[in-house]
């Protein structure tokens, strides 16, 4: 076991159990970083979900408001994993909870270090994350940042738990939204990709089910020659592109949709989003 996929033996409490949650606990738990008896998914009222994550993958699970603040306050860890909108409240009554040296991590989009520090009324350790849902399938890829309260064991931790699910980049703080637009909501630009390559193959006369496999293997193996071949995409694209053949021809139909400076466009968008994002949950401060 590499040092990136060491075990942790500490409790961890995913306070928000949605589909990021899931992702994570997923992959940790096929990699064998973490016991499931030593994580616990909280969520608010959906008891149906905590049913099925804890048949799933053997977790403990509550969304008892009278039992949460215990739960909370003896974690050593707690992972937040609710939307935006929730973690401001959400912050606010876990402050009073903690000790000094309980680690929080973040995969909340656009929530600032010093927001969240701010909400919870204390300078906690925190990990601000940006993971995707590819952690699932160990496939993520995550973008950390810490701030200066956190120690090294709590940063070896942090790393051990993204690095079971993918890959870890720590960056300065102000670069994670220009990061959550790549990587965080990249997996969906990919896969909208993939839905008009497969729409565009029924519409042809190819079964679904052809359009999907055949989909599937070309992004897979356009990916995987990237990482394994180390050239540039755009070097391997060249040797796709035929002067005056089919390729070309497509490739010039995406350029009169502005495909390039439209991909550009979306990840600034989506990078400016979560400053927006971030910046509501600071006016939230009272
Ligand atoms: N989905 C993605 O691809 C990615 C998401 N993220 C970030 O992850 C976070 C979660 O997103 P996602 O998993 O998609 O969201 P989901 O809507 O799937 O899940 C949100 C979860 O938070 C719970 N929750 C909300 N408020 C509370 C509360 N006060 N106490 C306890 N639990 C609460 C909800 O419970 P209930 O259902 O009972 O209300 C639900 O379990 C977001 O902040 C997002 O920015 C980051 C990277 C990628
Ligand atoms: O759409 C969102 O806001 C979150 C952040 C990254 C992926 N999903």
């Amino acid at each position: 076991m590499s040092q990136q996929q060491a075990m942790i033996s500490e409790p961890i409490t995913f306070y928000g159990a949605g589909s990021m949650a899931e992702a994570i606990v997923k992959g940790l738990i096929h990699k064998s970083v973490v016991h499931a008896a030593n994580v616990t998914m909280l969520n608010r009222s959906n008891a149906r979900r905590l049913d099925e994550l804890r048949q799933k993958y053997g977790v403990n699970v509550s969304n008892d408001a009278e039992a949460l603040p215990g739960i909370l306050r003896n974690s050593p860890i707690i992972v937040l994993a609710m939307k935006p909108k929730d973690a401001a409240e959400a912050l606010k009554n876990l402050g009073p909870l903690l000790s000094e040296d309980t680690l929080i991590v973040s995969v909340i989009a656009g929530l600032t270090i010093r927001t969240m520090q701010d909400l919870l009324g204390r300078k906690q350790p925190v990990a601000r994350t940006m993971p995707n849902t590819s952690s699932s399938i160990g496939l993520g890829a995550t973008g950390i940042s810490y701030s200066k309260e956190i120690s090294g064991k709590q940063r070896q931790i942090v790393t051990s738990l993204f690095g079971a699910v993918g890959t870890v980049t720590v960056v300065e703080e102000e670069k994670l939204e220009i990061l959550t637009g790549i990587s965080g909501s990249g997996p969906a630009y990919i896969y909208y990709m993939m839905e008009a390559m497969m729409a565009a193959g029924i519409r042809g006369g190819l079964t679904p089910q052809q359009c999907r496999e055949l989909t599937v293997q070309t992004v897979l193996g356009a990916a995987r020659m990237v990482q394994l071949t180390g050239e540039e995409p755009a070097a391997l694209r060249a040797k796709v592109t035929s002067p005056n053949g089919s390729t070309q021809a497509a490739l010039e139909t995406l350029d009169k949709g502005d495909f390039f400076e439209t991909v550009i466009a979306a990840v600034a968008r989506c990078a400016e989003r979560s400053k927006e994002m971030g910046a509501a949950l600071k006016e939230g401060i009272s």
